[in-house]
């Protein structure tokens, strides 16, 4: 692996009762770039996003990770901020509560750096209302302030702009491209050609099992 990729991929396969969702699937991501993802519903771009953190085994193929983001045995990878699914949080707290406690797990940021995160993605730490009264495009805000507070210099994202009204995308495209020409290496999928086409520097079309870069 060159030193400028983040992650290498090499002969993934992978299917699910009888269902083959990669076959021999390789790709090179390079560093400080937002690589975005697109591929048709079901082509198995979770599932993708969860093999390269680890979360789900490939059959056969290998996932290398750069130095910093290595995981310990058996670990999870490090330095990664993941959005993939609906994170499960604690219904009776609010967003604030929620990211203090997920925060405390490393207990490598303060509370002035969650609340800033929270402004920075377009939520105010001071709402008092509990998660559970949340809107949908709000819980996908604190799911992207989530992956992003403790500066993580790796970012996996799938559909992160989902729920988002326009003005929240354009923010959050700028928030990214920020993060990108800070040096931070960004993977996200979408729906919205719009989005691929305005933030990626490169373009993978996950089709017939396998990953084609068109850009
Ligand atoms: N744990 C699992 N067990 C069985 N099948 C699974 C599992 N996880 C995913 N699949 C199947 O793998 C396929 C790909 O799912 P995935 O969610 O990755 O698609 P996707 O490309 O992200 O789709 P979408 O664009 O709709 O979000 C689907 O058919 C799904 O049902």
């Amino acid at each position: 692996m060159t030193s400028d990729n983040v992650i290498t991929l090499r002969g993934i396969t992978k299917a699910y009762r009888g269902q083959q969702l990669f076959d021999g699937l390789g790709a090179d991501f390079g560093a400080g770039r937002i690589h975005g993802i697109v591929g048709h519903n079901g082509a198995g771009k979770s599932v993708l996003f969860k093999v390269i953190c680890g979360f789900v085994r490939p059959d056969a193929g290998t996932v290398e990770l750069a130095d910093a983001h290595r995981p310990e045995p058996g670990g999870y990878p490090r330095d990664v901020g993941v959005v993939i699914d609906r994170p499960g949080y604690l219904p009776d707290r609010t967003g604030f509560q929620n990211l203090q406690q997920l925060a405390a797990i490393r207990g490598v940021i303060s509370a002035e750096k969650i609340r800033a995160t929270m402004s920075e993605v377009g939520l105010s730490p001071d709402l008092r209302q509990k998660v559970r009264h949340y809107s949908l495009g709000m819980k996908q805000k604190l799911a992207l302030a989530q992956a992003v507070m403790e500066d993580q210099r790796l970012l996996i994202l799938d559909e992160p702009f989902n729920a988002l009204d326009p003005d929240s995308v354009q923010a959050m495209h700028a928030l990214l491209r920020r993060y990108r020409d800070q040096g931070r290496t960004i993977l996200f999928t979408s729906h919205q050609r719009e989005d691929i086409e305005a933030l990626s520097d490169h373009v993978y079309l996950l089709n017939r099992q396998r990953l084609e870069r068109t850009r």
